[in-house]
C-alpha cells in the first residue's frame, strides 16, 4: 500500500457555477499531519468540505488508501471510511451537557458501543471529563473544541479533517490542541489541517501545502518551511510572486 493516506486528482469543485478547486492535485501522507497554507479564499477549508462529501466533485478523482471515494456521502464517508470533521468555529449543542453532546456525536455507532467508548474519549482530557454533567457553553473555548475533537474520536477515524481549531484560544490552550493531534497522528491517525496559526502549526506538521487560487502551489516538509525566510510570503499568498505579498494581520 502507498503511504499516502489522501489523494486529490485533478479535482474541481466549487459553489453554484463558481469553481474554487481548481484541478487540484496533492497527496497526504498516512499517520501525519499535513498542513493547508494559503490566503484567504485559496480553497483551504473547501479541500476539506469536499473530502467530506459535503461539496460536489465536478471532476477529477479522490482516493482514500487507495481506493476511489469520489462522490461519497459524509455520512459514508463518516462510517465506512472513517474520516472526522471539526469544522470551524463552535460546533456543540450549548444546552446539553458534554456527556450527551458525546453520546450525539456516536449516533451512528448505537448507544451501547458509544457509551463503551465514552470513557476512553474522556481519559484524553481530563479537564473536559470533570465536567462531562456540566452544559457544553459553560466549558472554555478550549475544552469545547477538545469536546468536539473527542466527539469526532469516538468514531476512531483513519482521517481527521480539522479547520481552524485555535480559533479564539488561547496560546496554552492552542498548544494543548496542538499536542494532543501530534499524539493521534503518531498513533496512526492521518490529519489535514488548515490553520493560521502558522509557524505553531508547523512545529507540529510533517508537511505543509501551499493553495493559491485552488491549486497547489507548493508542498514541502514541514521542518524545510519552518526555516524558509519566504515563510510569511507562502502563507499570505504570492508563493511566485517576485515581491513579497502586503502584510496581513
Ligand atoms: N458556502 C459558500 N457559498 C459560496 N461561496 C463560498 C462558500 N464558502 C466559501 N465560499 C467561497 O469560496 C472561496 C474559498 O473559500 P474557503 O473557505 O475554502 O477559503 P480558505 O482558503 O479556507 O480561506 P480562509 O482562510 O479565509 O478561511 C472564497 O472565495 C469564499 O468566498
Amino acid at each position: 500500500m502507498s503511504d499516502h493516506a489522501i489523494e486529490f486528482e485533478n479535482v474541481l469543485a466549487g459553489y453554484g457555477d463558481f469553481m474554487i478547486l481548481n484541478n487540484l492535485s496533492f497527496k497526504a501522507k498516512r499517520g501525519a499531519i499535513t498542513l493547508l497554507l494559503g490566503p484567504n479564499g485559496a480553497g483551504k477549508s473547501t479541500v476539506l468540505k469536499t473530502l467530506f462529501g459535503l461539496l460536489k466533485v465536478r471532476a477529477g478523482r479522490i482516493r482514500l488508501d487507495g481506493q476511489d471515494i469520489t462522490g461519497s456521502s459524509a455520512k459514508d464517508l463518516l462510517v465506512q471510511h472513517g474520516i472526522a470533521f471539526v469544522p470551524q468555529g463552535r460546533n456543540l449543542f450549548g444546552q446539553l451537557s458534554v456527556y450527551e453532546n458525546l453520546e450525539l456525536g456516536g449516533i451512528t455507532l448505537g448507544m451501547k458501543t458509544t457509551r463503551e467508548r465514552i470513557p476512553e474519549v474522556l481519559a484524553r482530557f481530563p479537564r473536559v471529563k470533570e465536567r462531562m454533567h456540566s452544559q457544553a457553553a459553560a466549558l472554555s473555548g478550549g475544552e469545547q473544541k477538545q469536546l468536539e475533537v473527542g466527539r469526532a474520536l469516538l468514531l476512531r477515524p483513519k482521517v481527521l479533517l480539522i479547520d481552524e481549531p485555535s480559533i479564539g484560544l488561547s496560546p496554552l490552550v492552542v498548544a494543548d490542541v496542538f499536542k494532543l493531534l501530534r499524539q493521534l497522528a503518531d498513533q496512526g491517525t492521518t490529519v489535514l489541517m488548515v490553520e493560521q496559526n502558522v509557524k505553531s502549526a508547523l512545529k507540529i506538521s510533517d508537511e505543509a501545502i501551499a493553495l493559491e487560487s485552488g491549486r497547489r502551489v507548493l508542498q514541502k516538509s514541514a521542518d524545510e518551511l519552518l526555516n524558509d525566510p519566504n515563510i510569511e510570503r507562502l502563507f499570505l499568498g504570492g508563493a511566485h510572486a517576485a515581491a513579497p505579498a502586503a502584510a496581513k494581520a
